[in-house]
């Protein structure tokens, strides 16, 4: 099987004996590796909600829309429109020639400028760009083979009917109707259509470096990773680009997997969500086992963790009655439906009551989608600068959350909610210092999360990312406010966490503390 370019000598490509190609290691692969990097994948695109606020090459954020994060220290981005269509923007002139001449822009061009006012959806731009590429290129190309061998599905989609195939055919249809305007080529619906299922079984969410969701993106090299729950290596994005990076070590001739869903669900939402998407029986190592870890509830008698298959506290030998955890976990599973509902209440008043049902459901803080209405809330009173309600749900994600469902101290998603956490410590530090609990020695716990991130960053992100240069530029600046001692040797423990910092202990346990009185007053409410 032909092995592709940008694939490191780490990996190969092979057929799976169930789940069609795969990629598998070729020696033992150290965790934070890169396995994959894609600089110029096929197709990366804003989605809807950021066409305004994205570049449509390089994907760069308007200054003003960037997250505080994200903004904080890189040049500033202003985005003109294309004078053609006005529909798409650039960050520079040198964007929006390579967009222009290598991305097929050229052939957009027109057919937005037609559209106008109205704007195609992201899937739609997507298979238009696709197809062009596709048809652009000379039969045995890497980009006809690559789209050529990409998995559509379509008698799935045909099977499950529905609306999913009604909007397969809607946007194929209209898509091919939009190409006439175009004088270099017009396509056929049933080949769009056949561009739309491959879209979307292969393509992946592009995302910041802080995990926020901006757009999409197909790159043939990524889309021959299978899938795990429990996977050994993660997609990530800097911009445009695409790299697959290793999680944990992995074994020479294992899979190399990553997950294309929120792994923070139950085993069932996880199973119907990747047969309705994605066409499999998941029968991953996690699917597969009795135990669920997620899923494991709290008994009520000595606050212990019961396993996901019994009712027995292993710890005190109580028995939870059936039908009262069952009609938690009913609750649970109506919540995860009604938030992931496409008009639900976002708000952060009916997110809390959620919660707070939840608490007095008596459920763990990682009983899905606990963690979820956390994230959420925490979002909502960040852009609020509500920022000592962020960081006790923040906190609480922190202390009670992480360490359990992401088991090693350098995965992305804890690196970067690890330093958005110590980023709303500055603003409250700056703020307002009183009333959050016993007094914490803010300067010291800030100096120990920022250790902590810089710590693991090299891994989870890679030293050259532009998420490695933020957090190494914070913590220089940190360092000069609060003016380190240089007596406190913190950076002898860097990336090993806070509890492992000595002169931190005191400030753990109060913050602990903190954050078992915040769920009380949760529970209680
Ligand atoms: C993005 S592609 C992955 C590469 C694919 N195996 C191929 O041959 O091109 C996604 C498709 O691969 C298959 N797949 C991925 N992970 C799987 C898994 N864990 N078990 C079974 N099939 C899987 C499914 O058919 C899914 O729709």
């Amino acid at each position: 099987m032909s092995q592709p370019a940008n694939l490191s000598p780490s990996a190969y490509l092979k057929d799976h004996a169930s789940a069609g190609r795969g990629v598998f290691a070729s020696t033992l692969i150290p965790p934070g590796t890169e396995i994959l990097n894609v600089t110029d994948p096929l197709i990366c695109i804003p989605d809807d909600a950021h066409l305004d606020t994205c570049c449509h090459y390089c994907m760069a954020e308007a200054t003003d829309e960037a997250s505080s994060v994200n903004q904080a220290y890189r040049p500033p981005v202003k985005l003109s429109y294309c004078l053609g269509c006005r529909v798409v923007k650039y960050c520079s002139k040198a964007c929006q020639t390579t967009d222009w001449k290598q991305k097929s822009h050229k052939y957009e061009c027109v057919i937005y400028k037609a559209q106008y006012p109205r704007v195609l959806p992201v899937t739609a731009r997507a298979i238009l760009r696709m197809a062009k590429q596709f048809l652009s290129e000379t039969p045995g190309s890497n980009i006809v083979g690559g789209i050529g061998a990409l998995k559509a599905h379509a008698e799935g989609f045909v099977k499950v009917g529905g609306d999913r195939w009604e909007m397969a055919n809607l946007t194929a249809k209209g898509a091919a109707e939009f190409s006439k305007v175009s004088k270099q080529v017009s396509f056929e619906p049933e080949f769009l259509r056949d561009m739309y299922c491959k879209l979307l079984i292969n393509s992946a969410t592009v995302v910041t470096q802080t995990f926020d969701p901006i757009g999409l993106c197909l790159a043939y090299q990524g889309a021959m990773f299978n899938h795990s729950c429990d996977p050994n290596a993660i997609m990530m994005f800097d911009g445009r680009q695409l790299s697959i990076r290793s999680l944990k070590e992995i074994p020479k001739d294992a899979e190399i997997t990553i997950s294309y869903i929120d792994n923070l669900s139950t085993r069932k939402e996880r199973k119907e969500d990747l047969k309705s998407r994605y066409f499999f029986d998941c029968a991953c190592s996690l699917c597969s086992s009795d135990v669920q870890p997620l899923e494991s509830s709290r008994c009520p008698k000595c606050k212990g963790s019961i396993p996901s298959n019994t009712t027995t506290c292993p710890n005190c030998n109580q028995i939870t009655p059936d039908d009262e955890l069952s009609a938690a976990i009913a609750l649970a599973a109506s919540t995860t439906t009604q938030r992931t509902k496409r008009n639900a209440d976002k708000s952060p008043t009916t997110t809390l009551k959620s919660l707070q049902s939840l608490y007095s459901a008596n459920l763990p803080p990682t009983f899905p989608p606990i963690p979820q209405l956390h994230q959420d809330l925490a979002t909502s009173y960040i852009d609020e600068a509500n920022w000592k309600t962020a960081f006790l749900h923040l906190l609480t994600l922190y202390v009670k959350v992480y360490p359990a469902v992401y088991a090693t101290p350098y995965h992305p998603v804890r690196v970067v909610r690890t330093f958005t956490l110590a980023m709303v410590l500055i603003q409250i530090a700056v703020d307002a210092p009183e009333g959050l609990g016993e007094n914490i020695d803010f300067t010291k716990v800030l100096y120990g999360l920022l250790t902590e991130v810089c710590g693991n960053v090299e891994k989870s992100h890679g030293g050259q990312s532009t998420f490695a240069e933020v957090v190494r530029r914070k913590m220089e600046e940190v360092k000069v406010d609060i003016g380190i001692d240089s007596n406190w040797e913190a950076d002898k423990w860097m990336g090993k966490g806070l509890r492992a910092i000595p002169d931190l202990e005191g400030e753990v346990a109060k913050i602990i503390k903190i954050v078992d009185e915040f769920l009380e007053t949760l529970k209680s409410n």
